[in-house]
């Protein structure tokens, strides 16, 4: 099992030592084994990804590697030597460090603070000299940040980029990145993975965690595939094509689904329905212009654009999250109350936020009180809640959305990202609300759930109600029958759904051309 990285990559006896190396490493949480035996090694100076589905134990794996959890048998090693003992944070930090989607900097300390957080040694501290340190080191490493910059005043690739000088300013050579991709736009992911390669190139190791499965042929030169607890391969990128990778990440030889499939069953009809939700030039200053939209039954629309192209706020009004400065919006044909995220469930909105920890869940209840949630008035009579009534609603949902748990009875705090997502779905669906009003649905969450996540939403509008998924994401928007573009708060173009990769992506880049209907070239 884990003896199969060494083979197939090759390594020799005149190679430095791996950067990382754990071995039959097994992780339980009470009844559930996260991680059953399992192994990886990442090489020097190598860029190493790490796929599963949601709940295969990546995350664990970060734990363990990371000093966070002590595994219940097996070893790390970093450069051959054995991982430092439980408690000394120090020691960790001068090992492996990881980078997430979100910065993990202090965000009321400046840059230079957080660089050399836990570092001040005893006595006055010189501001001035701190700030020049951060300088020299953030100049090392090729990071245009000021030192004196407040850090939560820094963009999501700044952070990430100061937290990755500050672990290589420890001495870590090894370096993991837990979905550092998902608040990146495409010209950011450009520049982290240009930043990758070069520190690859001076022998930095990174372990790369993503659901995009383009990024890992992108960036990685390796990938270990990790299902239900268990190692089942690590092989060069090159040698494995995408859906040899996506059935190790199964175990299925099943094709996804193609754009095509997924229209297949929406029998999109002739004739022109009145819209279930309709925004009549609604806009809000500082976000997005004034913009007319029509959600018919049966539809998904898709609102796509890059971080602040005014994609999210509108989607955010929708839901009564925002309130809009001029302009409303009608279910129906009915007015819903501006601002008011209740007003807005009444009037038939179901709501996925992007956000699912602030905004989706209440971590510590179970997968049951949180998918019902939004109904608890449909779960007994007069006000009470029957916990039998509630236990059989949430079985419903864990079979249907395929939601992978213990039972209703489980803490949602214990599910790993992508099943928590499907918990948020699942109440957003309770209701049975006309039009599905989803935000970046399919964040963090793995192919084969972002393909069933996905057809439930298209679900939602085969059935008769309406769908807007709201991404950036273009698996997401090839569910959607027609797709608006958003770029610096206007839309920019309007596609139906034949659009090709090219013409999406570019006029989510601001780029017109084309405008769905044929580029020039
Ligand atoms: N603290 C915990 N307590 C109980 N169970 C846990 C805990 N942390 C993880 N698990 C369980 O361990 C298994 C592996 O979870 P893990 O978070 O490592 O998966 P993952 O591969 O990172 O998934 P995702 O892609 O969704 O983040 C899951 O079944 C999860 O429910």
């Amino acid at each position: 099992m884990t003896d199969s990285t060494k083979g197939t990559l090759g390594t020799t006896d005149d190679d430095p030592p791996p950067a990382v190396r754990a071995e039959g490493v097994v992780k339980r949480f009470g009844p559930t084994l996260a991680l059953d035996r399992v192994g990886i090694s990442v090489a020097a100076g190598d860029s190493h990804a790490l796929v599963g589905r949601n709940g295969a134990g990546k995350s664990t794996l970060v734990s363990v590697l990371t000093g966070l959890h002590t595994p219940d048998a097996g070893q790390v090693f970093f450069q051959d030597e054995p991982a430092p003992s439980g408690g000394d944070t120090a020691a960790w930090q001068s090992k492996v460090a990881c980078v997430y989607q979100k910065s993990m900097v202090v965000p009321d300390l400046s840059v230079a603070e957080n660089l050399f957080l836990g570092r001040f040694g005893p006595g006055r501290i010189r501001w001035s000299q701190l700030r020049a340190r951060a300088g020299d080191l953030l100049a090392e490493y090729g990071v245009d940040v000021d030192p004196a910059a407040r850090a939560g005043d820094l963009t999501v690739e700044q952070g990430q980029f100061v937290e990755i000088a500050r672990a290589l300013s420890f001495g870590a050579r090894f370096i993991i990145l837990d979905e550092p991709t998902a608040q990146l736009d495409a010209a950011g992911i450009e520049r982290l993975f240009t930043k990758l390669r070069e520190l690859q190139a001076q022998g930095v190791a990174f372990l790369f965690i993503s659901h995009h499965l383009q990024e890992v042929y992108d960036l990685c030169s390796t990938v270990t595939v990790y299902r239900d607890a268990r190692h089942v391969l690590t092989a060069p990128v090159a040698d494995l094509g995408k859906a040899e990778l996506v059935a190790a990440m199964t175990g299925e030889e099943a094709p996804a689904p193609t754009a095509s499939a997924w229209h297949a069953g929406s029998a999109a009809s002739a004739e022109p329905a009145e819209p279930v939700l309709r925004a009549e030039a609604l806009a809000l200053d500082g976000a997005y212009e004034p913009i007319d939209l029509a959600v018919c039954p049966g539809e998904v629309v898709g609102l796509a654009g890059a971080t602040a192209s005014g994609n999210t706020a509108l989607g955010e009004t929708l839901v009564g999250l925002r309130r809009a400065t001029s302009g409303r919006t009608l279910v129906g044909g009915r007015p819903v109350r501006p601002g008011s995220v209740p007003h807005a469930l009444g009037a038939g909105i179901g709501y996925v936020p992007e956000d699912r920890h602030r905004q989706g869940l209440v971590l510590g209840r179970s997968v049951a009180e949180n998918a019902t949630l939004s109904v608890t008035d449909q779960l007994g009579p007069y006000g009470t809640v029957l916990p039998s009534r509630t236990r059989a609603f949430a079985q419903r949902m864990i079979s249907s959305l395929d939601i992978k748990t213990s039972g209703p009875a489980q803490p949602v705090a214990d599910l790993s990202g992508g099943n928590q997502q499907k918990v948020v779905i699942a109440r957003a669906l309770a209701r049975e609300p006309r039009v599905l009003v989803a935000i970046r649905p399919t964040a963090g969450v793995d192919v084969k759930s972002k393909d069933s996540l996905l057809s439930v939403v298209r679900g939602v509008a085969d059935r008769g109600d309406a769908a807007v998924i709201v991404s950036d994401e273009l698996d997401d928007l090839r569910v959607c029958d027609r797709v608006i573009a958003l770029f610096h708060g206007r839309v920019i173009a309007e596609f139906g759904s034949g659009w090709t990769d090219r013409d999406l992506v570019s006029a989510m880049e601001g780029l017109p051309a084309g405008g769905g209907k044929g580029a020039e070239e």
